[in-house]
């Protein structure tokens, strides 16, 4: 299944000031592929996939559109009603598996009752034992309460939850953060595993290099908004936008060089480019905002936002 961001923006409004949290949010994510979403802490990832499904409080606005579907039957994400959410998206078409599972657990019950609940809630014939097969858990492991879950425990039973319904798009928030080594590896085999068997994959994450084994795309979220959107070997192999070079050097295995200061505030965003201060090529023209355009062979949907890429 399909999925088109078409000028996605989310604004939180607090007191005295609003919140630029995603902005202008534009690509298109074909069944069967993998993007993987990158970006410092605070960036806007989390909250462009909770847009997806509705999930942000109250004091969000969203703008833009997000169809989800082929061309015909598509439905836009951002004017669905709470009904259709609920009915037909969430769980259904689309699964979340979210940042820190075990603070989305319910911790007095079993792991058992809360698959057997979303089971029964998504009208599902499968029994708890065999959802929890496919998401890599024992029989045993069912009988446990959340607090007696291991990290990587907790994180398959989310992700059984998340499949439960096999939804054909499958949102990631960080799904091996505080993972082992050997669960960061298994946790990405199975979503690359889920994306070859022809679902859309999106994955959130600050770690590049299981980004790096799982992504046909990657897409570099800055203050934001996306800056550059690259297929994963381009990105690996050179990067564009200069803020997404900073992010390969920062790595250990790299340069190991940190990029130098801090990203603005959301609430008070620059009119032009948002990493000029932080940025070694940067001239006068980067007080204009720099146009989404389009990098790499015309075949592809590179696209880069900076003047001087
Ligand atoms: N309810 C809210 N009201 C106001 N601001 C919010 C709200 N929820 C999130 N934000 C702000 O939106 C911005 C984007 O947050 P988001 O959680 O998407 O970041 P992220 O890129 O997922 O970061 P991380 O990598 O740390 O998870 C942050 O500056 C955050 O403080
Ligand atoms: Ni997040």
């Amino acid at each position: 299944m399909n999925l088109r961001l078409d000028g996605l923006s989310v604004r939180f409004h607090i007191p005295g000031a609003v919140v630029h949290a995603v902005t202008d949010a534009r690509f298109e994510l074909r069944a069967g592929r993998c993007l993987a979403v990158v970006g410092e802490s605070g960036c806007g990832k989390s909250v462009m996939a909770h847009a997806l499904l509705g999930l942000l409080p109250g004091n969000a606005t969203v703008s833009g559109h997000a169809w989800l579907g082929d061309s015909d039957d598509a439905i836009d994400l951002v004017a669905a009603t709470e009904k259709v959410l609920a009915r037909q998206v969430r769980g259904r078409m689309v699964g979340l598996v979210p940042q820190s599972p075990a603070a989305h657990l319910t911790p007095v019950r079993t792991a058992r009752a809360q698959l057997a609940e979303t089971l029964r809630e998504l009208g599902r014939a499968e029994t708890p034992e065999e959802l929890a097969e496919r998401a890599g858990l024992r029989p045993q492991d069912l009988d446990r309460y959340p607090h007696q879950l291991s990290g990587g425990m907790a994180q398959r039973v989310a992700n059984a939850l998340a499949l439960a319904g096999d939804p054909p798009l499958i949102l990631a928030d960080e799904p091996t953060t505080g993972l082992d080594r050997p669960l960061v590896e298994a946790t990405m085999a199975e979503l690359r595993r889920l994306c070859d068997e022809g679902r859309t994959v999106l994955i959130i994450t600050h770690d590049l290099r299981a980004a790096e084994r799982v992504a046909d795309d990657i897409a570099v979220m800055y203050a934001s908004r996306i800056v550059e959107l690259s297929e994963a070997g381009t990105f690996f192999a050179g990067p564009r936008h200069p803020y997404a070079k900073g992010l390969l050097d920062a790595l250990p295995s790299r340069r190991f060089v940190p990029i130098p200061g801090r990203p603005p505030e959301l609430t008070r965003l620059p009119d032009g480019c948002a990493f000029l201060p932080r940025c070694s090529w940067a001239t006068r023209a980067c007080d204009e905002r720099p146009p989404w355009r389009r990098a790499g062979a015309a075949a592809t949907a590179e696209r880069v936002a900076c003047h001087h890429a």
